[in-house]
């Protein structure tokens, strides 16, 4: 049992002490667990003290970092917001006062802001503080600060002035306190019409009027399509309406209209550029007001609070005087002219247009920026222009010519010209010397005419011809107008013609034979030319040229296309004096025949300076048909040469037979449309001789030598007889150069050796058949030789010879082509005063008056309307004409 037990005891205590040994490894490793934690919460608690030490550091490190970036931000933001603000308020918008001066924005560039002061940024550079104005809203000012508010207005309207162009910025000054006293700087403004003050009690009627512009400014101006005038000028570069700038400052309490007016012009001013500066009436809110409050040192612009600003300083009293003065000075001077290239369509439109139906063409620009269009068709037909010297008719003309040029092509459209005034500006139409383009429609230009007044009788001659041709191939057609006759005809040249004559009333002037003929065939134009595409356009300076046309109102009343130019009298209508209060370089344009309700007011660009023209001739010109011919230029002031006239470079020799019209002398050029010769045609038949009537020596050479040459051209070397007797020495170089050219068919004659050319002459006239050889007596001065002549040689004095010659000549081929230096003189060769005269078939009159030609030489009584003139004559064939035909001999040939 003991054993039991003591073997119980000892299993007991071998688990105790195995119990024991587990426990007391247990506990070591208990205690090395605390030892280390406890040795961890040391390091724990070292390293806890250690933390508010460094993130206090770290906070502070981080908030100095974004401090300077916030302000370096600050910084690049205001630099860009005043790079920006530059940008939207370039030049006199924003350039401080030192160096301010006026500089209008470019056509179509917006006006913007305007600047009035720097916004206050603490650290940054100054940003200019803008306030929009112009196209964009209303500034509405309070504050205690006067003066600044006061620099504000100043700033305000001189920015606005100076960002305008001169004019387009009308001031309207409303200061009952001041008495307008805060504007003074501007008053210069008001000699151009471009500042107006308003009395204490003018406020309502000065709102009424504004209210009253917004209206008509919506209704005709922006008219639906355009939302502003500021959309406007951006889609069409053009400014056709001024701002109007309201400047009210102060005043008593506002009756009820007023308010409501006011209110008005806040709502829909700024879409019409009419716009509010104010102070001390209030304005209701609305997103176009800007509110500007200015109290001492602190100024704030903006919805409130406002963002806080400096304000600049008023701008200085001489700076807005001089330059309100300039732009006045500016306005009073007239408006700029619009460039001329408004009236063109772009190149690649041009003579695109077809006249069938009527010449359209823009001839400026109207009072709301809408071209004022000029139309040439079956209604109006023609137009009537006037205006005094200087007004700028000649301008109009270039203006008209060009915006028609540029859109009709020479195939449908001609133009034929004339000026009766001293000038030549419209030969720049034809080719020159100094420019070798033309104006392609051009067929025809006529200067220095005003002495030749048959020119414009033959322009109007060729159109009746012209006129004619049409209406017989009307006819033919069975149509009645042109666009008809283009339809049934496409392939003819049907252009419409437009023949413009300037200083027309030259042509009227008289009663004589020339100013009846021009008055019928213009009657007969204007009344028949309408249907056949043939338009006239009449221009004069004169008053005294209209009432030439106011004797046939007929006449009168088919040109119902009447331009005004400023103070022409007479052109519209007798109650219509529109034109009398016109500025500068403008023009009434009224197809009503010059009633009030057809005015239409165009501003006329500039055409007719030598760049702007030549530039649309050039281009036309390049553009022109292969085969186009130059315009033919008419210069009354030139001399014609013979060997550059069409008829005598179309003169060939003829055969053994001459044809039996015989050979033509040519003596002249006819003032015609197409520089034709005056031709004598020497057949075999009585009275076939020339005489050369009068002293001037220099036409009597010239008329006998383009005789001689041109009949000399017409036979082969050898075939003709040329004999020259020259008797006045001072003839005596050209009857040389003449005989001397004429070579081996001419004999030289003179004083001594003339009788034995008559004797010899007469001699062969006395024998039997008829010469083969054409003989050509040119006696020059003849009549000096009368005293040899009439003593008797043989049986029969020289000048009884010469009267056979004369009498029997030219049926033997034998013709006296013979200058006479009177006419008496003439009759006294030919037998005396009462000598009959008809062996002179013809003759040209030099210095002789019309009445001296009169009896036996010139049908019915008093003789031709002549009145003498340097290098012209009177040419007159009894066997072809009626009337005389005025020529210019040809120039010395070379
Ligand atoms: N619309 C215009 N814009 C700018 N300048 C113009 C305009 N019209 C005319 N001028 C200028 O005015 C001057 C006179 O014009 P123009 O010669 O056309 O007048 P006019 O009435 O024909 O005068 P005149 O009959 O004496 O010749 C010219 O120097 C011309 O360049």
């Amino acid at each position: 049992m003991a054993d039991l037990r003591s073997q119980l005891v000892t299993r007991v205590r071998g688990m105790l002490s195995e119990a024991l040994g587990a426990t007391r490894t247990r506990l070591a490793g208990a205690e090395t667990e605390l030892t280390a934690a406890r040795e961890r919460l040391v390091r724990v608690r070292r390293a806890a003290a250690a933390v508010p030490q460094r993130v206090g550091a770290e906070r502070d490190r981080r908030l100095a970092e974004i401090d300077d970036r916030h302000a370096a931000r600050i910084a690049e933001l205001a630099r860009r917001a005043a790079t920006a603000a530059l940008r939207e308020a370039p030049g006199a918008a924003s350039a401080s006062w030192t160096d301010w001066r006026a500089a209008p924005a470019g056509r179509g560039e917006p006006v913007g802001p305007v600047r009035v002061g720097t916004l206050r940024i603490a650290g940054a550079e100054p940003v200019p503080a803008l306030v929009p104005l112009l196209d964009a809203g209303h500034v509405h000012l309070s504050g205690g600060d006067r003066d600044g508010a006061d620099a504000v207005v100043g700033a305000l309207l001189l920015r606005g002035v100076g960002r305008a162009d001169p004019g387009a910025v009308r001031l309207y000054g409303y200061d009952p306190e001041h008495l307008g006293g805060g504007l003074a700087g501007f008053a210069p403004l008001g000699t151009a019409g471009l500042l107006t003050f308003v009395g204490p009690g003018g406020l309502g009627r000065l709102l009424d009027d504004l209210v009253e512009q917004i209206r008509r400014i919506n209704e005709t101006v922006l008219a639906g399509e355009y939302a502003s005038l500021r959309e406007l000028a951006a889609a069409t570069g053009r400014r056709p309406e001024p701002w109007r700038v309201a400047v009210l400052l102060g005043g008593d309490e506002l009756s009820r209209h007023e308010r409501g007016q006011l209110d008005r012009v806040v709502r829909a001013g700024a879409a019409c550029g009419v716009h509010l500066v104010v102070r001390g009436i209030p304005l209701p809110e609305d997103p176009t007001v800007t509110r500007i409050v200015a109290e001492p040192g602190d100024a704030r612009v903006g919805a409130p609070p406002g963002l806080p600003v400096r304000l600049d300083p008023p701008p200085p009293a001489t700076l807005v005087t001089e330059t309100c003065r300039e732009i006045a000075s500016r306005v009073n001077a007239g408006p700029p002219p619009t460039p001329f290239t408004d009236l063109l369509p772009p190149p690649e439109q041009m003579w695109k247009e077809d006249s069938a139906h009527g010449l359209t063409a823009p001839i400026g620009e109207g009072p709301h920026g809408r071209p004022v269009l000029l139309t040439l068709g079956d209604y109006p037909p023609h137009a009537l222009i006037g205006g005094p010297s200087g007004t700028g008719k000649t301008n109009l003309i270039f203006a008209w010519i060009g915006a028609l040029a540029a859109r009709y092509s020479p195939a449908e459209l001609e133009f034929y010209l004339l000026d009766f005034k001293e000038g030549v500006s419209f030969a720049r139409f034809a080719q020159g010397r100094r420019d070798p383009s033309w104006l392609p429609h051009m067929r025809l230009v006529g200067i220095n005419v005003n002495t030749d007044r048959e020119f414009g009788l033959a322009l109007l001659r060729f159109l009746a011809e012209e006129l004619r041709r049409r209406a017989d191939a009307a006819k033919k057609h069975e149509v009645t107008k042109l666009a008809e006759l283009r339809a049934v005809d496409p392939t003819g040249h049907w252009p419409r013609i437009v023949a413009v004559v300037d200083e027309f009333q030259a042509l009227l002037a008289g009663r004589d034979v020339v100013a009846r003929e021009a008055a019928d065939l213009l009657e007969d134009l204007a009344r028949r030319g309408r249907s056949q595409g043939i338009h006239l356009v009449l221009a004069s300076q004169d008053v005294r040229g209209i009432e030439a046309l106011w004797g046939r109102p007929a006449l009168v009343a088919q040109f119902t296309l009447r331009i005004a130019l400023p103070k022409a009298l007479r052109i519209l209508a007798e109650r219509n004096d529109a034109a009398q209060a016109l500025p500068r370089h403008h023009a009434v344009v009224n197809a009503e025949s010059g009633m009030t309700e057809g005015n239409q007011v165009a501003r006329i660009p500039s055409a007719s300076d030598w760049e702007t023209w030549s530039e649309l001739q050039h281009r036309l010109w390049r553009m022109r048909p292969q085969d186009a011919a130059p315009a033919r230029l008419f210069d009354g002031d030139a001399v014609p040469r013979l060997v550059d006239a069409p008829d005598y470079r179309a003169l060939t020799p003829q055969g053994d037979t001459p044809p039996p019209r015989g050979p033509v002398a040519l003596l002249g050029e006819i003032i015609d449309v197409q520089a034709r010769s005056a031709s004598l045609r020497l057949p075999r038949a009585p009275g076939r001789n020339l005489a050369v009537l009068g002293t001037r020596v220099d036409e009597a050479c010239a008329v006998l030598d383009a005789a001689a040459r041109s009949l000399a051209r017409q036979h082969r070397p050898g075939t003709a007889r040329f004999s020259i007797a020259c008797l006045d020495p001072d003839a005596d170089p050209a009857a040389r150069a003449l005989y001397e050219d004429l070579a081996d068919d001419a004999a030289w004659y003179d004083e001594e050796t003339v009788p034995e050319l008559m004797a010899e002459t007469a001699e062969t006239l006395g024998r039997p058949g008829t010469p083969s050889t054409p003989h050509y007596l040119l006696l020059f001065a003849v009549d000096a030789a009368a005293g040899r002549l009439a003593a008797p040689a043989g049986g029969r004095s020289g000048l009884e010879q010469l009267r056979r010659i004369l009498h029997d000549g030219p049926e033997r081929r034998t013709h006296v082509l013979a200058w006479w230096r009177g006419i008496a003189r003439m009759r006294v060769d030919l037998g005396g005063p009462a000598a009959r005269t008809d062996q002179i078939g013809a003759w040209v009159a030099l210095d002789v008056q019309g009445a001296e030609l009169g009896s036996s030489l010139y049908p019915g009584t008093g003789g031709p309307d002549w009145y003498p003139r340097p290098w012209r004559g009177l040419f007159f064939d009894r066997a072809v004409h009626r009337t005389g035909q005025v020529i210019i001999p040809y120039g010395p040939s070379p």
